[in-house]
């Protein structure tokens, strides 16, 4: 067993190295609990609405369910039970409803997991077992009045499901649901295809600087293409708690510490956000840019070069100077050098690929855009930001 699952101080659950890994290693792989549409990606009838694949990738004829008129990549996802009748009959009272469009991702969770409640209880529970920080305003009212529209007349008494445990459901959504991401479009606008919520990678804790990251390969062929891959991206030792990034790493302070409050209830206190706080905001700016654009990330340097006024600031300025660097380095090697892509690079998996593990400089893979980077590359990235070591 890669990890264990433990209670953290200050943190809740998390996982943890139940021995020391290597970089490139799969820590995890999960079906998932629940997987749902995006409301967008389903009005384009461009992806199965039970394995969520992009339905050209698989360049078979599409079939349509005549009453719901839901597409599908096969007949088989068109007969899973994942489209049961009472889920077939909400989808279609949800094609006619009014609920406002920001509703309408929502709603399809919450008819998946009224679904899974009814097909599956134990899986249930554990959804209702995960975090999530409850409330219930306005929105939740709306999204339960349809759902009890939705489901009535099926063979769900819809009245038995409470404002309050709708009002639950949607927390652990908010706080669990990762995004499958839709083919890059032409405009490098990202979006998604739909959200799926697993047990074990649920317990994964933020790091604004991770050492594994996830990997969906859901337009492959196979029955467990929505399955996702924890990777570890580097070697960590034994007893060192696994964390994933809950957005793109590029992300600037502001925006990273605003997501983690408002919509996971906390404030990061990772080692780069303690570097990145005493930035001004131009700073925090030019770095992400830099980041983001692959250029040499020469501000995180002068930063803290100008608070130098005795020795102490001085000694601490060196500290500052060595986690600027070590944090330059993290981009370079594990942010993609695509332009505008944001994805994490990790070792390659022995498992996904005929390829060498990247473990110890192999090739390195973006868990967005498959983007595949060979040490030469990297090292040739290396040079250009000035990072490499002249010994
Ligand atoms: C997806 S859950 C992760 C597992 C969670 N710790 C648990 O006990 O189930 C996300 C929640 O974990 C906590 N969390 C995640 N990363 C954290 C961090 N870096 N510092 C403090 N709390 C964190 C927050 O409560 C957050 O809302």
């Amino acid at each position: 067993m890669a990890l264990r699952e433990e209670q953290l101080e200050g943190r809740g659950r998390g996982m943890v190295a139940a021995r020391a890994l290597r970089g490139g290693k799969e820590l995890l792989c999960e079906t998932p609990l629940l997987v749902y549409q995006d409301e967008e990606a389903a009005n384009t009838n461009t992806f199965c609405s039970h394995c969520l694949c992009f339905l050209e990738s698989r360049g078979k004829p599409i079939t349509q369910c005549p009453s719901c008129t839901s597409v599908f990549c096969s007949s088989r996802c068109l007969q899973s039970e994942s489209h049961n009748h009472r889920l077939c009959k909400a989808l279609s009272h949800l094609k006619t409803s009014d609920l406002k469009s920001d509703n309408r991702t929502l709603a399809r969770f919450l008819i998946a997991a009224y679904n899974l409640a009814l097909e599956h209880p134990a899986a249930f529970q554990i959804l209702l077992s995960l975090e999530g920080m409850e409330f219930v305003d306005d929105n939740v009212h709306d999204l339960h009045d349809f759902l009890i529209e939705a489901l009535h007349g099926s063979d769900v008494d819809p009245l038995g499901f409470s404002v309050d445990l709708t009002g639950a459901l949607l927390a652990k959504d908010a706080c669990n649901a990762f995004g499958l991401m839709a083919p890059s479009c032409e405009s490098g606008e990202r979006k998604m295809r739909g959200y799926a919520i697993y047990n074990r990678s649920s317990l994964f804790n933020h790091d604004c600087l991770p050492n594994a990251c996830r990997f969906e390969y859901i337009d492959k062929p196979g029955n467990r293409n929505l399955d996702v891959h924890i990777r570890a991206l580097h070697d960590i030792e034994e007893g060192t708690e696994i964390c994933i990034s809950y957005f793109p790493i590029n992300w600037a302070f502001g925006d990273r510490q605003k997501k983690l409050e408002e919509e996971y209830g906390f404030q990061c206190e990772c080692d780069r956000c303690r570097v990145e706080k005493d930035w001004s905001d131009g700073e925090d700016e030019d770095n992400e840019d830099a980041a983001v654009k692959g250029k040499p990330l020469e501000d995180a340097e002068r930063t803290s070069k100008g608070k130098a006024k005795n020795q102490e600031a001085t000694d601490e300025a060196d500290e500052d100077d060595d986690d600027d660097f070590g944090h330059a380095m993290f981009f370079v090697k594990y942010l993609c050098p695509v332009d505008d892509c944001g994805g994490t690079m990790a070792p390659v998996s022995p498992k996904h690929s005929h390829m060498r593990s990247g473990a110890a400089g192999g090739p390195m893979e973006c868990n967005y855009c498959g983007h595949l980077r060979t040490e030469e590359e990297f090292l040739h990235d290396l040079e250009e930001h000035k990072l490499l070591d002249d010994d």
